[in-house]
């Protein structure tokens, strides 16, 4: 029995899903955190608002706030057009050993680059050591506490355009309240809200895109 929930996931995944199938691990990784340990996947249901946004935005460069196992990371990349790519950061390194199999295993990994650190360290980096100019699209599901700075960090390193569009997880719950109060009163975004429901479970939740307005 693999010592953590993180390394349980993966192993059900490597057994039971079909390599190089992105959908198979989603279906897997879904089945297993609904009937056997709850995990903070986005999941099936917030995965449909997460795959809708995405391909109406149609995105070249993707960047991904909270990498955890991988399955926004697969759900984002088996989207992407032929020369987009994702980068997703994630700052425990358990998470991000495990989420590095899980995309492999997927057959995704030419879409998408995990970076292992804290998002304040990277975001700065992002233009000098990693070669970016503009994202079109940002999944942002680390922690609430972190959603409102990240995403002035953001703003700050000029790695956002004019039509940028932020997409949120779990903005129902309090740690995000600041940032929601940023992004629907700065004058900066335009905002959807998108009622859900917390992964595998009946708890309310929500996501919100933000769609950048400022020129950079
Ligand atoms: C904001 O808390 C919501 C919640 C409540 C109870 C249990 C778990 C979670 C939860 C759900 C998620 O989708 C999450 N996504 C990313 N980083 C999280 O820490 C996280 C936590
Ligand atoms: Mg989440």
């Amino acid at each position: 029995m693999a010592e953590t929930r993180e390394q349980r996931i993966l192993e059900f995944v490597l057994q039971n899903a079909v390599r190089g199938n992105p959908q198979s691990v989603l279906d897997h990784i879904d089945k297993y955190c609904r009937e056997k340990e709850w995990a903070m996947n986005v999941g099936d249901e917030k995965g449909l608002i997460l795959d809708n946004v995405l391909q109406e935005t149609n995105p070249s460069m993707v960047l991904e706030l909270g990498t955890y196992c991988g399955y926004s990371a697969i759900r984002i990349a088996r989207l992407l057009k032929p020369e987009a790519l994702l980068l997703t950061i994630e700052m425990n390194p358990a998470h991000a050993d495990v989420a590095r199999q899980m995309i492999e295993f997927a057959g995704v990994k030419d879409k998408v680059k995990i970076l292992q650190n804290s998002t304040e360290h990277i975001i700065p980096k992002l233009k000098a050591e990693h070669g970016v100019e503009h994202f079109d699209f940002v999944f942002i599901d680390h922690f609430g506490n972190r959603y409102l700075s990240d995403t002035k960090l953001l703003e700050e390193c000029c790695v956002l355009r004019k039509g940028t569009v932020l997409l949120a997880d779990n903005v129902s719950f309090p740690n995000s309240a600041d940032f929601l109060e940023y992004i629907r009163t700065s004058g900066h975004y335009d905002c959807t809200n998108y009622p859900a429901h917390l992964e595998y479970s009946d708890k309310p939740d929500a996501m919100e895109r933000a769609v950048y307005r400022r020129q950079r």
